[in-house]
């Protein structure tokens, strides 16, 4: 996809009696998580206000918006990412496969696994590269012998593109790779426990350009076996990976369309603003 986000001026965006309705009902199938009615709080006060969207396996779901509009912290409830945080809290409904992942009995840790992430910074764990994938299959019960585990770490490894730089050094620190393979390893080690949805929360801002061409073609490789939902400050990213945008601001998503459309046909005037570079 080529790189439609700032360069777009108003007089390429038709009015609203020009614009195709076609996209309008963009999905037809189940969706792997659905969130209806979201209001998320820091104490009182709310950061995400009644955000209902669903999200699906086959499509790369871009969350759009200017600083503070709430992106990381809608993500963060879409795993309960948010219960670490002590004055959070979150009302409305999100379900994974149709069920409530608020619900009393649901197993947080085994959310996360189904539901992984991505953060900004890389974060791998203070040990090796084998052991930084290990760790989750192993605490999960996924394998249940060395060999096991071998074919794990390196079928992650592979799937997210590191297999060839690192198989010569897989006792090597974690820490010791570039940015670009830290993240890519971060990647994989959320692959290990064979995730549903991988979240990815800026993945790419702490990279240099190749690292970030990179990580994009992995995501494009990954969607469709996974259901992958980043947040990104860069607009020319989402046109580039995602097929599916939603444009949040102050707290509410103002709207979720075909990324093509969200950048070249907003239906509302508050997305054409911003992706025009008015604000943000
Ligand atoms: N831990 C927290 N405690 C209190 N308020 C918070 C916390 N985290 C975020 N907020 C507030 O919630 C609102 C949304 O923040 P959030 O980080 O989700 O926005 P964002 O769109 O991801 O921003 P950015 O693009 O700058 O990362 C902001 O007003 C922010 O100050």
């Amino acid at each position: 996809m080529t790189d439609t986000g700032t360069e777009i001026d108003d007089a390429s965006i038709p009015s609203q009696s020009e614009k195709s309705l076609e996209h309008e009902n963009v999905e037809t199938g189940e969706p792997k998580m659905r969130a209806q009615g979201v209001d998320v709080y820091y104490g009182d006060k709310r950061a995400i206000d009644d955000v209902s969207i669903d999200i699906y396996t086959e499509y790369v779901t871009a969350f759009i918006g200017p600083s503070g509009c709430g992106k990381s912290t809608f993500l963060r409830a879409l795993n309960r990412m948010n219960d670490t945080i002590p004055s959070a809290s979150v009302k409305g409904r999100i379900e994974l496969d149709g069920d409530d992942i608020y619900a009393s009995g649901m197993d947080v840790v085994q959310l996360r696994a189904r539901v992984g992430m991505v953060f900004q910074k890389p974060n791998p764990f203070p040990k090796s590269i084998y052991e930084n994938i290990a760790y989750g299959p192993r605490i999960h019960g996924l394998a249940e012998n060395r060999n096991d585990v071998d074919e794990i770490v390196e079928k992650s490894l592979r799937r997210a593109g590191l297999w060839e730089e690192v198989k010569d050094r897989l006792q090597d620190s974690g820490t010791a790779l570039s940015g670009g393979q830290q993240q890519r390893l971060c990647i994989a080690r959320a692959i290990a426990v064979d995730p549903e949805v991988i979240l990815m929360d800026e993945p790419c801002s702490a990279l240099d350009p190749i690292a970030t061409a990179k990580i994009e073609e992995l995501i494009d490789e990954l969607r469709g076996r996974y259901g992958i939902v980043i947040v990104t400050h860069s607009m020319q990213q989402a046109a580039r990976v995602s097929q599916r945008t939603a444009f949040f601001h102050l707290g509410k998503m103002v709207e979720y369309g075909h990324t093509s459309d969200i950048f070249t046909n907003p239906r509302e005037k508050r997305t054409q603003d911003y992706i025009t570079g008015r604000y943000g």
